[in-house]
């Protein structure tokens, strides 16, 4: 038997025809560079676990390590609750830390704060671990009123429209994430 087909992605072609560019590659280095600046500070010499939310984070958090000093432990994690869709549901965990995380600081790395639920379940899985404290380093934080009480970021980049995002990690329908510029649709 014959597997069905799977279902055609909405075209990126005609999504970028749609979208306004928000940030622009070297603008983003930029901002980036300074994030390393305030992360070395903050960090004052101590090691760190580099904990990459996967796969949005993973161009971010190569940027982002790249331009911190301070030698730093990485590992990811994969909790994704859009699943290749523009509207988030139930977080699934498909990769859970494996360094441990107790008495350490965690510089916890995802490319996009939204409505939160993402970096909280993180976050207090990190702290359930016995993490001492960890640190939210996100690339663009969206505006609007949905976010869940009780999460931000301590390091953001950018913040951004309350529209759909992609570029730079983010996808749209698991596509654009090499596009090294965040664009938003119109
Ligand atoms: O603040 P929230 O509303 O929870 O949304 C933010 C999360 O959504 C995206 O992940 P996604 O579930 O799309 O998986 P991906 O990283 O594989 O793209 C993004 O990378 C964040 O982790
Ligand atoms: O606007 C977005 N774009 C891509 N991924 C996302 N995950 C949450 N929000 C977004």
């Amino acid at each position: 038997m014959t597997a069905p087909a799977a279902k055609a992605a909405p075209s990126l072609r005609a999504a970028l025809a749609d979208s306004d560019l928000l940030f622009d590659r070297a603008t983003l280095e930029g901002v980036i560079a300074d994030m390393g600046r305030q992360i070395d500070a903050a960090l004052d010499g101590e090691r760190a676990v580099f904990l990459t939310v996967m796969n949005g984070a993973l161009i971010f958090a190569g940027h982002l390590a790249l331009a911190i000093r301070t030698d730093v432990e990485f590992d990811y994690v994969h909790a994704t609750r859009y699943r290749g869709a523009t509207s988030g549901s139930e977080l699934t965990w498909l990769r859970e830390p494996m360094v441990p995380l107790e008495g350490r600081t965690v510089l916890l790395v995802d490319d996009i704060l939204d409505e939160g639920h993402t970096l909280k379940a993180v976050r207090d899985d990190c702290l359930r671990r016995g993490a001492k404290k960890v640190l939210i380093v996100s690339l663009c934080t969206k505006q609007h009123d949905r976010l869940v009480e009780g999460i931000a970021a301590d390091f953001n980049g950018v913040e951004l429209p309350d529209r759909y995002v992609f570029g730079f990690g983010m996808d749209y329908y698991e596509q654009g994430r090499n596009l090294p510029a965040i664009y938003a649709l119109k």
